[in-house]
């Protein structure tokens, strides 16, 4: 197992060219936040502004759409059941972030559904949250696109099969071989898998044990792989810096917020992005 370094994250955090603009660096959709977790597709969205996706657009339920719009200006918000307007939506975005707060009622099946039956490569899939429980309970065929699941351990038990006690690095890779997706499995070190090979996230600490941390960083892995062309190297840099910041925050923290890495990601990028200058 390679443990990811900072001089991975630097390789692939590039200073941005100067005769750019927001469409060359990705239109996300993030679908999830039901009447219940309107929370966590807030904190979800936050992270993929804050880690410098070009056009932001939040599917979810008419509940959350005052308190997102009053949070994260920057975001576009359309009705997660408004099935005609997401299926015309999705084949315009470049990355799509289904789960954090989503639910696993109908609405949400559909909302599965609709992603799962519209995206095409060169799209890219991120997974998490109640998708994963969904997609666990009914599994199906995948489509043949870029995806990665971001499950925490009981997420992962349900969706690999494989109990939290059994949940070696070798069940691990077998499992994602037999799944064919880029595996996150997050916990005290979240370990990454690859068709290729298995990666260690050298950071972390229970400071960052809080709802809406695992909801942070899958919108952090959306806006990374919005931006950065290697698939592999954009999902290992945000888990890497996920870590990297609450492990800073957390010297003089005992608890860190997620939204408190959101806030800090702009400064933390700047900073990898000049390292190699
Ligand atoms: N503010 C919000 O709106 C929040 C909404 N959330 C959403 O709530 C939905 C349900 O997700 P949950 O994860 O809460 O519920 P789940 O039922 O999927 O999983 C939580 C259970 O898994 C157990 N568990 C075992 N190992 C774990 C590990 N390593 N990390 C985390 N949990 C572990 C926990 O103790 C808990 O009993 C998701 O859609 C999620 O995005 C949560 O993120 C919490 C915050
Ligand atoms: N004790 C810990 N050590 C290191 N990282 C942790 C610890 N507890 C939680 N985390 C991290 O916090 C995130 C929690 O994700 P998740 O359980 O999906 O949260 P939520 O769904 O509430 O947003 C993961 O990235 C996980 O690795
Ligand atoms: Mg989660």
């Amino acid at each position: 197992m390679q443990t990811i370094t900072t001089n991975l994250v630097q390789n692939t955090i590039k200073r941005r060219p100067a005769n750019s603009h927001k469409g060359d660096y990705g239109r996300v959709m993030l679908i999830g936040g039901n009447d219940q977790f309107g929370g966590a597709i807030i904190m979800a969205a936050t992270a993929a502004v804050y880690s410098g996706a070009g056009l932001v657009t939040v599917a979810t339920a008419p509940s959350n759409f005052a308190s997102l719009h009053a949070r994260l200006p920057e975001a576009m918000i359309v009705d997660y059941r408004a099935t005609t307007t997401l299926l015309a939506l999705l084949p315009k975005m470049d990355v799509v972030v289904i789960g954090p707060g989503l639910g696993t009622d109908v609405v949400a099946q559909g909302c599965l559904t609709a992603a799962l039956s519209t995206l095409q490569a060169p799209q890219r899939l991120v997974i998490d949250g109640s998708a994963l429980t969904l997609l666990a309970a009914d599994p199906q065929a995948l489509p043949d696109l870029p995806i990665v699941v971001t499950p925490h351990q009981m997420e992962w038990q349900r969706l690999s099969g494989i109990p939290i006690a059994e949940q070696t690095p070798a069940a691990n890779q077998r499992a994602q071989q037999k799944l064919g997706v880029v595996a996150v499995v997050k916990a005290h070190h979240t370990t990454v898998y690859t068709d290729q090979q298995a990666w260690r996230n050298p950071g972390g600490t229970p400071a960052m044990a809080t709802g809406g941390m695992g909801d942070t960083l899958a919108g952090m892995v959306g806006g990374f792989v919005a931006q950065f062309t290697d698939f592999t190297n954009a999902i290992l840099s945000a888990v890497y810096l996920h870590s990297a910041i609450a492990d800073d925050l957390a010297r003089t923290r005992y608890v860190v917020l997620p939204t408190q890495i959101s806030a800090a990601l702009p400064a933390y990028m700047h900073r990898m992005s000049v390292a190699q200058d």
